[in-house]
């Protein structure tokens, strides 16, 4: 088995366990990614198999038009007001539940609807579990005017947080920047370890011209951890509590 095939199922255990938490009538938020797309795969599948009725907010176009496609309902975050349920996959998952995402450049949206939502639900593969976040570049959403003055105030923000030096990275395709869902940059942090997430996210928030960082501290209530024979692992927040 190759590790690609080893990780494709690892996401579609993953997935399906996420797709049985789903209950008919709910509000449900769709994340952005390949785990997520397995899971609207699978989540379309169980809806038509089932005649479920559910109304659907998604975190990208990209989700948007791949639910679409498969006869999903998806209408206006501001049209449902709160969601029952998010499921979204993630870059990387700590201990305490704590995530790193964005590597789709969909973090802002994902963070609105998640935290719009009563539980969200994290599915992965088994290589997204870290002890310490960071390894995976903290991904920063920030305006295109001025960015390069806005990446001079992160560089000072690591620096004053003992992360000098760290590189700052536009992330670009192509050779154009990266345009996310909302028409901004994507700057990608290297950062290889982070030890006090709270403290870089509030320094971050307080730039000018950041839009939102890819941290998700005390977000997710549940990562399902998928394996390649199809079992998955749980991680549950009430569990840390
Ligand atoms: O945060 C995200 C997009 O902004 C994704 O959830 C994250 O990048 C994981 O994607 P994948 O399931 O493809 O590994």
């Amino acid at each position: 088995m190759t590790d690609s095939s080893s990780v494709d199922l690892s996401k579609d255990a993953a997935a399906r366990a996420a797709v049985a938490l789903v209950e008919n009538g709910m509000k449900l938020g769709l994340g952005t990614g390949s785990t997520a797309k397995v899971f609207v795969d699978r989540l379309a599948e169980r809806v038509h198999a089932e005649g479920m009725d559910l109304r659907c907010a998604s975190t990208s176009k990209a989700t948007a038009d791949q639910a679409r496609s498969l006869g999903l309902v998806v209408e206006e975050l501001d049209d449902l007001g709160w969601l029952d349920l998010t499921i979204d996959g993630a870059d990387e998952v700590d201990p305490d539940l704590n995530l790193i995402k964005g590597g789709g450049a969909a973090h802002l949206r994902e963070k609105i609807v998640a935290t719009a939502s009563d539980r969200m639900v994290v599915i992965a593969d088994q290589g997204k579990v870290v002890d310490c976040l960071g390894k995976f570049k903290l991904p920063v959403e920030v305006i295109p005017f001025g960015w390069q003055s806005t990446r001079v105030h992160i560089e000072r923000a690591l620096a004053e947080l003992g992360l000098e030096g760290r590189p700052v990275i536009l992330r670009e395709r192509d050779g154009q920047p990266v345009r996310t869902d909302e028409n901004n940059f994507i700057l990608d942090l290297a950062l290889e370890e982070i030890h006090d997430a709270k403290s870089l996210a509030n320094a971050l928030s307080a730039i000018a011209g950041v839009v939102e960082h890819g941290f998700f501290l005390n977000i997710c209530n549940l990562a399902i951890i998928g394996r390649p024979d199809g079992s998955v692992v749980e991680l549950r927040r009430e569990d840390l509590e």
